[in-house]
């Protein structure tokens, strides 16, 4: 029977750091690996979808669940030359306090609370593959695309892991890193990932879920005609200012509303109007918004890269559950 290693980061170079031979079960003292039965993993892997399947359709949290993994996913700094986990990506280090706290983040404790029994539930899952695996279901249990997520991720293990505040976009002046316009803050942010002009504007249409909260991002209307009443969840309420009509529902209506301008009830912040404003961008946004079929397809694309920024697999993975 194959095991798999998950190597416990601490703060120093997981990379470099001696790997102890192991038997398995037994962690070493300085905790930097231990092994893990494989079979038992997959097990709890499975299991672990199963209940976030559950969890999504009894709370329909769809939407902060895409949030959270793209905010662990999106703290990722290719420039950052210190060993894994220093240059963030989709390592769980948003669980940990300093960067939860961190602004963009407000809001986002009430979706680690939502993971955290299955994670009790399943200990041999990380964190981050909870994270990804919850975006990747609320996605699709939403209607939209299957993402065929691959699983095996470290997870950082320590507060001092945690990335620096301000990696996270602005949505709007003043941005904090000089740019003129959203469009060159945008490029500026996600470039820093990896990520090209298609990947932001597919990643975009992410918005076809969810709302915005003032008391939460300081942004939007304190509630619509669309979002007075609906399906809350747990910490959840209603209010907020939602980019499309129906907001539970992933499909391409981020694009055609923005496009058409025809609702003042819902919300466009400065960088979702940028892709369309913005000459390098807006060829996606069209064709999203002409090809719900096009968009689907290039969101998967998009979407898996997100969700391996800055991923350190596990010996013997990363595994697809297809
Ligand atoms: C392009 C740059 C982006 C900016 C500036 C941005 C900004 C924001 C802001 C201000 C909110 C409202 C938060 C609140 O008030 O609670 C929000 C919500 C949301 N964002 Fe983004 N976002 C961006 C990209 C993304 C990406 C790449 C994804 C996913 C792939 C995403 C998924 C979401 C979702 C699903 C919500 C709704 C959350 C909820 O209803 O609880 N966003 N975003």
């Amino acid at each position: 029977m194959r095991s798999l290693r998950f190597a416990q980061c601490a703060s120093r170079s997981a990379a470099s750091a001696p790997r102890p031979q192991l038997r398995r079960g037994i962690v070493s003292v300085k905790a930097v690996a231990k092994t893990v039965d494989k079979p038992a993993w997959l097990a709890q892997l499975k299991g672990a979808r199963a209940d976030v399947e559950a969890l999504i359709r009894t709370t329909h949290a769809n939407p902060i669940l895409v949030r959270l993994a793209w905010h662990d996913s999106g703290s990722y700094d290719e420039n950052v030359k210190e060993a894994w986990p220093k240059q963030g990506g989709a390592t769980a280090s948003i669980r940990f306090g300093p960067e939860i706290g961190h602004a963009a983040n407000a809001g986002l404790q009430a979706a680690l609370d939502l993971i955290e029994p299955i994670k009790q539930k399943h200990p041999l899952v990380s964190y981050s593959d909870l994270y990804q695996m919850a975006s990747a279901v609320a996605v699709e249990l939403a209607g939209g695309p299957h993402i065929p997520l691959r699983y095996g991720r470290l997870d950082a293990e320590s507060p001092e892991d945690c990335t620096p505040d301000g990696r996270l976009p602005a949505a709007g002046h003043p941005f904090g890193d000089g740019s003129k316009s959203p469009a060159d803050h945008l490029r500026k942010v996600f470039n820093r990932m990896g990520l090209n002009d298609k990947d932001i504007v597919a990643l975009s249409g992410a918005h076809t879920l969810g709302r915005v909260r003032p008391e939460r991002s300081g942004w939007g209307k304190e509630e619509t005609k669309y979002t007075r009443e609906g399906p809350n969840f747990l910490g959840g309420k209603p209010g907020g200012q939602s980019w499309t009509v129906d907001w539970l529902t992933f499909n391409n209506d981020y694009f055609t509303e923005i496009k058409a301008k025809r609702d003042e009830e819902l919300v466009v912040l400065p960088t979702d109007a940028a892709v369309f404003e913005d000459e390098g961008f807006r060829p996606y946004a069209e064709k999203y918004a002409a090809d719900q079929d096009a968009f689907f397809k290039e969101y998967v694309e998009s979407h898996l890269k997100l969700s391996e920024l800055g991923v350190k697999f596990a010996d013997g993975t990363p595994v697809t559950l297809e």
